[in-house]
């Protein structure tokens, strides 16, 4: 069937390295764009592109040996009495994973057929609700069927699929949820299997249609990677992240103008230059742009323009609207937006911003929403819901909202987020614009984007293909070693760091709270001058460390993932990642943590030599290999007798969340054995000479009764 080309396709290359995609909405053939939308920005932005060119870097500073007499910065940790071990696992079911560390070659096995049919059929299931969500933003079955027309094949197989499959697979991942009301605990994403499971094995036929369809747009619409400047390169190379536009070239508020000169912005960074005009024609975008670019300022600053050219609202108005809802994953992120938009409202008395997110009071929020309503409302998705479902004239607030920013969209819309994004989306008006931003927005992520936007949304990716999604100045190295060294090495490397920097600041991310509150305590032991922030720890006192560590110099920050995204903590000299980071684009949000508005930092990833095969992952990015600095036998009785004086149960619970994480990651998850091998092998790095016994119920759930080596109770 001749096929016509369906898109008009808008590539703007103006002086910056942000590019632009649009399709126009009366074309005649938009089935298409439904369909593939994602190839078609997958070729146009090559987000997985493999790139040849490595930096040719020094070896690693930290095989130095740690000079004598180096300062040592000694202070306790400020680890206050954590709450009883709750029962975490709970809601846990056998075989959850993350899909997004695959290795196709190793996934072969005797029911591979099998697991690919299901995997297609859970891929369509997903591209099923999609468009019915899109259904209903749109009144899509209208032209739905009008579309149908285009590609009859498609269609009914489709409806097939949808009849056949009635999104069972979705639903049973949508089940194994954690219904914790704090919406970013990190052990949600643990037990939750992720759309990139669903979707990172390529459909035959799809691949057709897609390369027929690359084909075709180069040729149409002339677009080619060669399309990217010279200038665009020249910065790209430079990694310069200011633009010389000011912010009063645009059409602002003359307020916001003034707060934005008090707070030392002076010209507008990349992914500022390239969203602001396009956001102000009242356009939807789908921003991509490096970690620490200034993506908060980007969004919030036009969607208080929105907010100023409203009509003010009566005093008298029991509910007034709220006009920009920001979404953020994680309490820091959301309490750092609010606290950026009001240096922006500094001159704007009349405007409020709250912020509403777990882990604080139901109530008080209530309250305070009720005796002082704002028009700018931060939130983070479990308790938006919350809100909405139990917050009398909630409901009615947000009718009113003309924005809707979902920042980290890419993690908004995956698995762990999405029910609770789509409740939110279907509780704002349809008529709004929406913002997504994010550092990273992986091929599959992309397709659910959609949901959340208007089809003339432009796509402005800040990351040209041919160039790497991490910072040219941060120097990113890995290390291989056996999990019995881990300790001393993260020790060893720390105090090597701390000499050879007067003002270090440093994170390390560890993969689950109980192990960050683990090597929390352990580094204390040891003397570090250590904080710990993660989903374990009551919200006032993660709170406090956070504000405490954007301060300060000379710290060093254990955290999990609850710190990987978003959090601008300036000037951090390292970002250590102690195991697996859950997929490729956890390490690289994690590893953004330094680096940002230019500066200059270091990442190390530490890895098990079974855990390698992530490294896979990363080929794109310029991380080395770093030899293992020499630990001297001192060194590694210094770490015995420390982690004696750790407390058991920290340890028992370190042992239980370590093995619910590594049972999660399909690699090592689905080989129970050597899973329990490696457990124990975790078990020993910790000084125990036996496991520790887990309740038979939460082994049940874990999908590992009976798996030799495991200790029940
Ligand atoms: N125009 C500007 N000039 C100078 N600094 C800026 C400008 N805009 C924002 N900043 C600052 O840049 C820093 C990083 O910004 P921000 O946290 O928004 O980055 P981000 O791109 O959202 O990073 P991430 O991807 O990690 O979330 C912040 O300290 C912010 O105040």
């Amino acid at each position: 069937m001749p096929l016509k080309f369906p898109l008009r396709i808008r590539f703007f290359t103006h002086s910056l390295p942000g590019t632009h995609l649009s399709y126009n909405p009366s074309s005649s053939v938009p089935l298409l764009f439904r369909i593939f939308s994602s190839r078609l920005n997958y070729f146009e932005f090559g987000s997985r592109i493999n790139f040849s060119t490595r930096p040719n870097r020094d070896l690693p500073e930290f095989e130095r040996r740690i000079r004598d007499g180096g300062e040592i910065r000694a202070s306790k940790s400020l680890i206050e009495d954590e709450e009883e071990l709750s029962n975490w696992v709970s809601g846990f079911r056998t075989g959850s994973s993350r899909g997004r560390i695959t290795n196709e070659g190793e996934d072969a096995g005797p029911n591979v057929e099998d697991r690919s049919r299901g995997r297609i059929q859970e891929k369509r299931g997903i591209r099923n609700q999609v468009d019915s969500f899109r259904d209903k933003r749109y009144g899509g079955s209208k032209n739905r069927d009008r579309e149908a027309s285009f590609d009859g094949r498609k269609e009914t197989s489709f409806r097939r699929d949808r009849d056949r499959e009635d999104y069972k697979g979705l639903r049973k991942r949508e089940d194994r949820r954690l219904e914790d009301e704090s919406s970013d605990e990190d052990v949600k994403s643990l037990v939750m299997g992720g759309i990139g499971d669903l979707l990172s094995e390529d459909d035959e036929e799809e691949d057709e249609d897609y390369e027929f369809l690359k084909k075709k747009a180069v040729s149409a619409f002339g677009f080619d990677k060669e399309k990217v400047t010279e200038a665009d390169k020249a910065r790209n190379a430079n990694d310069s992240y200011l633009t010389k536009t000011r912010f009063d070239q645009y059409p602002l508020s003359p307020l916001s103008l003034k707060a934005i000169k008090d707070a030392g912005y002076e010209t507008m960074t990349v992914v500022q230059e390239a969203t602001l005009p396009i956001i102000l024609k009242g356009k939807d975008v789908l921003a991509k742009a490096k970690t620490g670019t200034g993506k908060t300022v980007a969004f919030l600053l036009p969607s208080i323009e929105v907010v100023v050219k409203s009509p003010p609202t009566s005093p008298d108005n029991k509910r007034p609207p709220i006009l920009a809802l920001v979404i953020c994953p994680t309490r820091e992120l959301a309490n750092q937006a609010a606290t950026e938009a009001n240096t922006l409202l500094k001159y704007h008395p009349s405007i409020g911003v709250q912020v509403v997110i777990g882990g604080t009071r139901l109530g008080l929020e209530q309250k305070l929403m009720q005796t002082n309503p704002c028009q700018i409302l931060v939130a983070t998705p479990g308790r938006l819901k919350d809100h909405i479902e139990n917050t009398p004239g909630f409901a009615t607030r947000l009718k009113g909202v003309k924005v809707l920013v979902l920042d980290e969209a890419d993690h908004l819309l995956d698995m762990g987020f999405r029910k609770d994004i789509e409740r939110i989306i279907s509780a704002v008006p349809k008529e709004r614009q929406t913002f997504l931003f994010s550092a990273t927005v992986p091929e599959e992520v992309r397709q659910i984007c959609l949901v959340a936007l208007r089809r003339d949304h432009e796509f402005v990716n800040c990351v040209h293909e041919g160039t790497i999604e991490t910072h040219q100045q941060v120097k990113q190295m890995h290390m291989i070693a056996s999990l019995d060294r881990h300790f001393s090495l993260v020790y060893t490397l720390l105090r090597q760091h701390i000499v050879d920097n007067v003002d270090y600041k440093v994170i390390v991310f560890c993969t689950t709270a109980m192990v960050t509150k683990l090597v929390a305590d352990l580094l204390g032991e040891l003397n570090l001058n250590v904080r710990e922030i993660h989903s374990r720890k009551p919200q006032s006192y993660r709170t406090r460390v956070s504000n405490e560590f954007r301060k300060s110099k000379g710290l060093i920050l254990v955290t999990s993932d609850v710190s990987a995204r978003g959090v601008d903590y300036p000037d951090v000299t390292l970002v250590v990642q102690v195991g697996l980071p859950k997929d490729r684009e956890q390490y690289i949000h994690r590893l953004g943590r330094t680096g940002r508005k230019g500066k200059e930092g270091e990442g190390l990833l530490l890895l098990a030599p079974w855990e390698e095969y992530f490294l896979s992952s990363l080929k794109d990015l310029p991380i080395t290999k770093s030899p293992l600095p020499s630990i001297d036998p001192e060194t590694v009785k210094k770490v015995q007798k420390a982690l004696c004086h750790v407390e058991m149960r920290n340890k028992e619970a370190a042992y239980q969340a370590w093995l619910g994480y590594y049972n999660s990651q399909k690699m090592i998850g689905r080989d129970k054995d050597r899973l329990v091998e490696l457990a124990n092998e975790f078990s020993r790095s910790m000084g125990l000479d036996n496991p520790p016994a887990i309740p038979k119920l939460i082994l049940g759930k874990m999908g590992l009764k009976n798996v030799p080596g495991l200790r029940a109770k």
